[in-house]
């Protein structure tokens, strides 16, 4: 199953591996002709019905593949209006063909005639909201014809992830006999009467599996948003050391947290202070994190979106006590990392925890160990679903996983052995817990950290130091490539 959120970073993801969306669109084509022909023999005459996506772009493409057919392609718009340069593509292929193609303008210019099959690719999963004109009237023409419906993708004026009709009561939609759908099966075609045939496009496994450029795409933000609402963030750590709070701090700010505060020993405080002055110190009395601090701490947490708890916390007795302590009490979402780590197994929290070790960290948690990724991703799956939080194995393909799924992250270079690399991570991390789901906040903040990693590697070669990896953040993080 798979949501068109998850599809569109998927298909991104594909064109980033060398398939390139077109001819993916070249496959869905051809899976369509596939399925019609094992509807309708050839002579029979099918209407195909496209909008101006990439939806109608895969019928405008199986126009080519079904000639033995008498089809007819009625495009509902302009050409100049089609809405992608790939299906513009095929639009022209087909007109300069000289395959039967009209322009419908207006639902009233639309004349199916009596076709043996209509193969509706008017929206798929691009479709946002109720259905405007002239889809709206055309899908309703469409419902008074007596030959069966083809829909490609998803039956249009049906949200693709829920089933629901877009537009409520009021809405319309196509009530499709035979639906084919591309890749993988769409969480809304479970509650429809049609037959679903769910066709291989030649999109690489990799494309899931591993992270890519498409993942970012989930960070889109919306153009209003304001202060505060693109997350908060508090840092615990320090005590033995400084450095690991204040890059983990800063790592979150150059996510894209809107605030992050770092509360640390009064003796470190200054220091994380004089290091940048973006950063909100809430210092808390003594040389160490321990007990009396979790009251204060746990108030603190309750404010932010996200925690990362652990950066140069260090490992004494006091330490892990209170970081056991806040635990048992915090029900948010945090980022676990360091010495805060071997605390995790033991303890029984309600809070949402992505734990990232690396994994050394992960066998002194008790957890698994492999030499190949795959073998390592497959333990660790079986090991995050027993510890019911979500897992990040550092490596040199990190291993994401929630128990049940699985991502794999490739980017990254060996100058990254460097220290602080980890606390960086961390802080992207914790940030993107503040607006994205945990698991694929772990996916994307690993993708982003190797990124900025390797792009600082192209600068200073293995010269790389923790502070460039911060400052390169922004741009690992960017979709408008
Ligand atoms: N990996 C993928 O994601 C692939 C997707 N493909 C096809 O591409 C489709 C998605 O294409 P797109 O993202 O271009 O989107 P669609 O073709 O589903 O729809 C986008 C178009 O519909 C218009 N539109 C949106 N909501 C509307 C509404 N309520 N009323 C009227 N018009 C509306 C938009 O302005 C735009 O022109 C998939 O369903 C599938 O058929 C395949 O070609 C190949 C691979
Ligand atoms: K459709």
């Amino acid at each position: 199953m798979i949501t068109s959120r998850r599809m569109a970073a998927v298909d991104a993801n594909a064109e980033a591996l060398g398939v390139p969306r077109k001819q993916l669109m070249e496959s869905s084509g051809n899976a369509i002709a596939r399925v019609v022909r094992g509807l309708v023999d050839p002579g029979a005459s099918v209407a195909l019905v496209c909008g101006r996506g990439n939806n109608g772009g895969d019928a405008l493409v199986a126009a080519r593949f079904l000639q033995e057919y008498e089809t007819a392609v009625h495009l509902l718009g302009r050409p100049e209006t089609i809405t992608t340069q790939i299906a513009r593509e095929n639009w022209g292929a087909l007109v300069a063909s000289e395959l039967e193609a009209a322009v419908v303008q207006d639902s009233r210019a639309f004349e199916p005639g009596d076709p043996d099959l209509v193969v509706d690719a008017i929206l798929g999963t691009g479709v946002t909201g109720a259905l405007r004109e002239p889809e709206r009237s055309v899908v309703e023409l469409l419902g008074d014809l007596e030959a069966p419906v083809l829909s490609v993708d998803v039956p249009t004026g049906i949200d693709p992830d829920t089933g629901d009709r877009l537009g409520g009561t009021d809405g319309v939609a196509i009530d499709a006999d035979h639906v084919v759908t591309f890749h993988d099966r769409k969480p809304g075609l479970g509650s429809l009467d049609a037959e679903v045939t769910v066709a291989d496009i030649g999109i690489p496994r990799a494309a899931e599996l591993f992270t890519g450029p498409g993942d970012l795409l989930q960070l889109d933000r919306r153009p209003d948003s304001h202060k505060g609402e693109n997350g908060e963030v508090l840092v615990v750590g320090g005590g033995p050391y400084t450095g690991a709070p204040t890059l983990a701090a800063a790592a979150a700010l150059r996510a894209g947290a809107d605030l992050v505060r770092v509360a640390c020993p009064e003796v470190v405080a200054r220091e994380v202070q004089a290091f940048s002055p973006d950063l909100i110190v809430r210092p808390f009395p003594g040389e160490t994190l321990a007990s009396p601090h979790v009251d204060r701490i746990l108030e603190l947490a309750a404010a932010h979106d996200a925690v990362v708890f652990g950066p140069g916390l260090g490992d004494t007795e006091a330490a892990l006590d209170a970081v056991r302590e806040f635990l048992e009490q915090f029900e948010g979402n945090a980022v676990i990392d360091a010495d805060a780590l071997r605390v995790v197994p033991a303890v029984d929290t309600d809070a949402t925890l992505v734990c990232t070790p690396h994994q050394g960290e992960l066998r002194a948690m008790g957890g698994p160990s492999a030499e190949d990724w795959e073998s390592r991703a497959d333990l660790a799956a079986d090991y995050a679903a027993e510890l019911d939080h979500i897992l990040l194995v550092k490596g040199k393909y990190d291993v994401v996983t929630d128990g049940e799924s699985v991502r794999v992250n490739r980017t990254g270079n060996p100058g990254m052995t460097v220290g602080g690399t980890g606390d960086v991570l961390a802080g992207a991390v914790g940030a993107l817990l503040a607006v994205l789901p945990p698991f694929e906040a772990a996916a994307v903040g690993a993708f982003a950290n190797g990124r900025a990693g390797d792009i600082a590697h192209d600068d200073m070669g293995n010269g790389l130091v923790a502070t460039d990896l911060i400052d390169r953040l922004p741009e690992a993080l960017r979709t408008d490539e």
